[in-house]
Order: structure tokens, then C-alpha cells, then sequence
């Protein structure tokens, strides 16, 4: 494991010291600060680090790219600066920050749904797994019908994977009241409210003759379950956070431990049921209607070719983490999501363009430090480090990704090609895709690996989109938002 104590220090030093963070925090690759005073860092300082890959402003946050072992740094950087996460003036100084509206979405999505890949990404590979054993039909039937043993396997493993699509929204109540900084237990019970036994399941709804009901005499309310939808669980969440800190504003210190939780949950649960739920599931079916409508119609291939080309971009800004939200509303209204295939397909074109900057710069073992671990970490669904290491640095590559994954993602629309869920966003990604998929999307990874090393191959030879001789030793600075 790296020694990152050094520079932890060194980063401490330039960022302007410790009373210069109003918060630190970490994402997949980046440390992300909220800076008093952003002019204080010394960004070419910073870029000069060895463990620093990059450094980009967005959205009032202050970022600095290390890679897959940003959590070892982050740890290394709390030890040597006692900073550590972010307090609630942290946060109400970083909301101050200059974002649009839409930016504020983004990014609300992005934060709630990144602590919940892990989980998915399991439950992406267990469907697949499943979908082998009782999915493909061989000549003699499919392998649970044919073993006791794989049946068994088959059973045991719905068990982990109902737990995290059916339970989802759980997982979102839960995160939402992280993010909020409000009490996370009461964002579990919440979700779990949501998809109780008690309750009619999701799934059983639309085939159900009679809906059971809560009587209190004079109104009933229905007793559905919310199993795998997302919005209703966002807005459950959000109105439990917020009723926290608002009746935390009213409510004496002395009796807030009763009635805070009380008068947060209950109301929140009734409203849920009443309003919010039967809300969200409609907008839920519309906005994975229209975004299935546009993955499926007769235009489908510039969506594909449009989707495919820009992820990566969105990627740079941090806010790609909501591609999520949308993928996890197409799993529960169409069984599994049809973006996310272009979301693996690009992470590989950025991969591949890494590969040929290995071949054509083969024998620089300074850049082979990085590159080589960056074109792995691509593979594997992570593409920080190469985009920023590596194909931001020379341009040409870049271009050469989004072209080739602009290309697979119209292959992958025009052929629409499904997913079982979200899986790992990379070459083991064939594992999550559905069975009558997987040939055409074998076909798109070829051309996510081709297109981009070629076109990297020949950008360079003719001296294509690349940047001026001083430019390339310069660590980029991605300004992306004021
Ligand atoms: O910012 C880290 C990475 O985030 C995305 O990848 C992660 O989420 C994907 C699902 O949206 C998942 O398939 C992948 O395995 C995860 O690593 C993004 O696609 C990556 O480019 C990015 O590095």
C-alpha cells in the first residue's frame, strides 16, 4: 500500500493550510473541498505532488484527483490535518456555493446515489448469475431445471438480490438522511415502511382484483408497497429531513430526543402513503417512460450516439453518479436498464485510448506508472485516473474515446441492448447484461475498444487534436464551473 503521508502533508501545505478547508470529503477518486479561501491554494503546487493526477474547480467545490486510493489518502490527509467531513456550516457554506438549479439536482442525485453503488453492483452480478442458471435453455432445459443443487444456489442468491432492488428504497431514505446530516436510523425505518410484508408488493399491484386498505372509518388509505421505486423514496426522505431540522429549530433541546423523532417519522410515514408515494410512482413511470421512449424509438441511435459520446464529459464534472436514479427507475418499471450498457461501454473506449497511449509511448516507464494501473482501473469501471493521468492530458485520446463510445452506444440503442442492472462499469460488464444482449454487446465492445485505440493511433501520427508541446507537460487544470 502507498505512503501517502508525505503528500497528504504537501497537500495540507499548498491547499493553504488546515483553517483554509471548511470540508473534506472523498468520492470514488477525488477529494473534494470546500475552501474559505479557493485563491489561498497553490494549484500548480498541488498538481506538482506525485500522488495528485489533477485538480478541476466544480460547482464551488475544490477537487483533487488521486484515484482508486483516494481512501487511503483521505485517511492519511484527516490524520495529518485534523479535518475530517463536513459540519453543518461546512454545508451550509458549500449549498452557498454559485449552482444553478440543475447543477442542485445533479448534484443531490449524484451524492445520494453514490453510496449505493456497491450494493447495486452486487445485486447487478447476482442477476446475471441467475439469469445464466435459469435463463438460457440448453438442449436438455435450463441448469436449474437439470440440478437441485443450482436450484438451490439459484434461490439462495434472490435472497441478497431481492434484498437490494425490492429494498431499494430503503437504501435511498437511509442515504438521503445521511446527506442531510439528519438521523440516519429514522431514514431506515422510514424506507422500510415503504416496503413492508404488511403491504401489497409493487410487483403484485397491477394484477391484484382487490387493493387491501387501512380503515379509519370515514377514509381509507391503501396499503401498496413501493418495492424498487425510487422517487417516492426520494421525496419520503427529503420531507423526513426536512421536517427533522425544522421542528430541531422549535422543539426544546431538553424534549427533543422524544419529540423530534416522533413528529418527524409519523407524519412523513402518513404522508408517504397518501401523497407522496402514489406521486412518485407516476412521475417515476414518466420520466422512465419518456427516457425508455427515447432509448427504444426510431431515433434511438442519436440518443445512443449522443449518450455515448457526452457520459464521459459528464464524468469530468462529478455529476454522472445520477445516471443512476434514471437506471434504477428503468429496472423497476422495465425489468432493466438500457442506459447503463452505454455507461460500461464508455468507461472501456476511455480504457482503450489509455491502451494506445501505452503502445505508441511504449518504453516510458514514467508515464507507464500511470498509465498502465489507469487503463486497468478503466476496465474495471473507474476512469478518473485515466482521463485525468492520461487522455485530458493529450486531448487526441479523449476525442478518440467519446468517438468510439459515441459509435457503441448507437450499436447498443440501435440493437437495444438491455441489462439485468447496474454491474460493473467496465469489460466485466457483459456479466449484468441480459442474455439476448450479450452477443450484440460483445459487438460494442469491440467497438469500444477498437475505434478509440485506432483513432488514438492515427489522431497522433497526423498530429490530431493535440494540444501544443508545452501544454502536454502541464498537469490539466479543468476549469468547469465558476
Ligand atoms: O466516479 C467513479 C466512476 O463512476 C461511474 O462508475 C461507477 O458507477 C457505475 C454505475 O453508474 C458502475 O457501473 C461502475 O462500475 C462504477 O465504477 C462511472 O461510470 C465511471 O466512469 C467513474 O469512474
Amino acid at each position: 500500500m502507498a505512503d501517502f503521508s508525505k503528500d497528504a502533508k504537501d497537500l495540507l501545505q499548498y491547499i493553504g493550510g488546515p483553517d483554509n478547508i471548511l470540508a473534506v470529503s472523498h468520492c470514488a477518486t477525488r477529494m473534494r473541498f470546500v475552501l474559505r479561501d479557493p485563491a489561498a491554494a497553490d494549484i500548480k503546487k498541488i498538481e506538482g505532488i506525485p500522488a495528485v493526477k489533477g485538480t478541476f474547480t466544480q460547482a464551488g467545490q475544490f477537487q483533487v484527483i488521486i484515484g482508486n486510493e483516494v481512501p487511503q489518502f483521505y485517511s492519511e490527509f484527516t490524520k495529518v490535518s485534523g479535518k475530517e467531513g463536513v459540519s453543518k456550516d461546512e454545508a451550509k457554506t458549500a449549498a452557498k456555493q454559485n449552482q444553478n438549479v440543475v447543477q442542485r439536482v445533479m448534484s443531490v442525485l449524484a451524492e445520494i446515489f453514490t453510496p449505493l453503488i456497491p450494493a447495486i453492483v452486487v445485486g447487478g452480478l447476482i442477476l446475471g448469475f441467475r439469469n445464466v442458471l435459469e435463463g438460457i435453455q440448453f438442449a436438455n432445459g435450463t441448469i436449474v431445471s437439470n440440478s437441485q443443487f443450482w436450484t438451490g444456489v439459484n434461490d439462495f442468491l434472490w435472497l441478497i438480490g431481492e434484498a437490494i432492488f425490492h429494498f431499494l428504497p430503503v437504501g435511498i431514505t437511509w442515504s438521503v438522511t445521511k446527506k442531510m446530516g439528519t438521523t440516519q436510523i429514522l431514514g431506515i425505518v422510514l424506507g422500510l415502511t415503504l416496503v413492508s410484508p404488511q403491504l401489497l408488493n409493487a410487483y403484485a399491484v397491477a394484477g391484484a382484483s382487490e387493493i387491501p386498505f387501512w380503515d379509519f372509518g370515514f377514509f381509507q388509505i391503501d396499503k401498496i408497497g413501493y418495492q424498487a421505486q425510487v422517487i417516492p423514496a426520494m421525496l419520503a426522505g427529503f420531507t423526513l429531513a426536512y421536517l427533522e431540522i425544522w421542528l430541531r429549530k422549535w422543539i426544546p433541546q431538553a424534549i427533543s430526543m422524544i419529540f423530534v423523532p416522533f413528529f418527524a417519522l409519523v407524519p412523513t410515514v402518513l404522508i408517504a402513503h397518501t401523497v407522496l408515494g402514489p406521486i412518485g410512482w407516476q412521475i417515476g413511470q414518466w420520466v422512465s417512460n419518456i427516457v425508455y421512449a427515447g432509448l427504444t424509438g426510431n431515433f434511438r441511435w442519436i440518443f445512443g450516439l449522443f449518450f455515448g459520446a457526452l457520459y464521459s464529459p459528464l464524468v469530468i464534472t462529478g455529476l454522472h453518479h445520477m445516471s443512476n436514479a434514471i437506471d434504477l427507475q428503468l429496472i423497476a418499471d422495465f425489468g432493466g436498464p438500457n442506459l447503463w450498457p452505454m455507461i460500461a461501454l464508455s468507461n472501456i473506449a476511455q480504457g482503450s485510448a489509455v491502451l494506445a497511449i501505452i503502445f505508441l509511448h511504449r518504453g516510458d516507464e514514467r508515464e507507464e506508472q500511470v498509465s498502465i494501473p489507469a487503463m486497468i482501473s478503466c476496465y474495471l469501471g473507474v476512469t478518473e485516473p485515466a482521463m485525468f493521468g492520461i487522455n485530458i492530458k493529450y486531448v487526441y485520446p479523449f476525442v478518440a474515446a467519446m468517438i468510439g463510445s459515441g459509435l457503441a452506444g448507437l450499436v447498443s440503442t440501435t440493437a437495444n441492448i438491455m441489462a439485468n442492472s447496474i454491474g460493473v462499469g467496465g469489460i466485466p460488464g457483459f456479466l449484468s447484461i441480459q442474455t439476448d444482449s450479450m452477443f450484440m454487446f460483445f459487438i460494442c465492445m469491440i467497438i469500444a475498444i477498437v475505434v478509440p485505440f485506432v483513432l488514438t493511433v492515427a489522431f497522433e501520427k497526423k498530429g490530431l487534436f493535440a494540444p501544443k508541446a508545452d501544454e502536454v507537460t502541464e498537469t490539466p487544470v479543468i476549469e468547469t464551473a465558476k
